[in-house]
């Protein structure tokens, strides 16, 4: 899909496509849209990340609220989005053992326990032990430092997605 074809989109159309960049927030797509027409992929990325950079804290954090767990109830329900679904498979948390699973969940608990939102990683780039470690580092972090890495990995997801619909390579996005 190039350029012009998202340009010539209508809000209808623009929303279904892009509703999930972000995760179950088709209501930042909604707000990009009215910023057509984009003279690129880069700026396309950019409305989105610019809405995110300016909400409240209160606004950002309700971002990450609506972020599935990581190998949590809704994988095993098989209740995520398409694309959550894709990126929790390709890390490899589609297929834990019992104790894996039991030690990623107590770990999820603590760190919803200590911030107040779910943890959040871009699985595409990270593996099965590599999300546990990281989860394990990232409980002791400060929690502003926290809000800041979590918005970043959103960012990350967000990038991957867009890449995706738009068949580019994500480096250069
Ligand atoms: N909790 C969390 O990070 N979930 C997200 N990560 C990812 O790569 N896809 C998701 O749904």
């Amino acid at each position: 899909m190039d350029i012009e074809k998202v340009n010539s989109m209508d809000f209808g159309e623009f929303v279904d496509v892009f509703g999930n960049v972000i995760e179950r927030c088709p209501l930042i797509a909604a707000a990009v849209w009215s910023q057509r027409p984009f003279s690129d992929l880069e700026d396309l990325k950019k409305h989105f990340f610019a809405f995110i950079d300016a909400l409240p804290q209160s606004g950002q954090e309700g971002i990450l609220r609506c972020h599935p767990d990581l190998a949590g109830s809704e994988l095993r329900r098989g209740t995520l989005t398409a694309e959550s679904q894709r990126e929790q498979s390709a890390a490899g948390l589609t297929s834990l053992g019992a104790d894996e699973r039991l030690r990623l969940a107590e770990l999820n608990a603590q760190y919803r326990a200590r911030f107040g939102f779910p943890f959040v990683l871009a699985a595409r780039f990270s593996d099965r032990a590599a999300v546990s470690r990281e989860l394990a580092r990232r409980l002791l972090c400060p929690s502003a430092q926290e809000l800041r890495t979590a918005l970043g990995e959103v960012k990350k997801i967000g990038s991957l997605r867009l890449a995706d619909l738009l068949r580019a390579d994500p480096a250069k996005l």
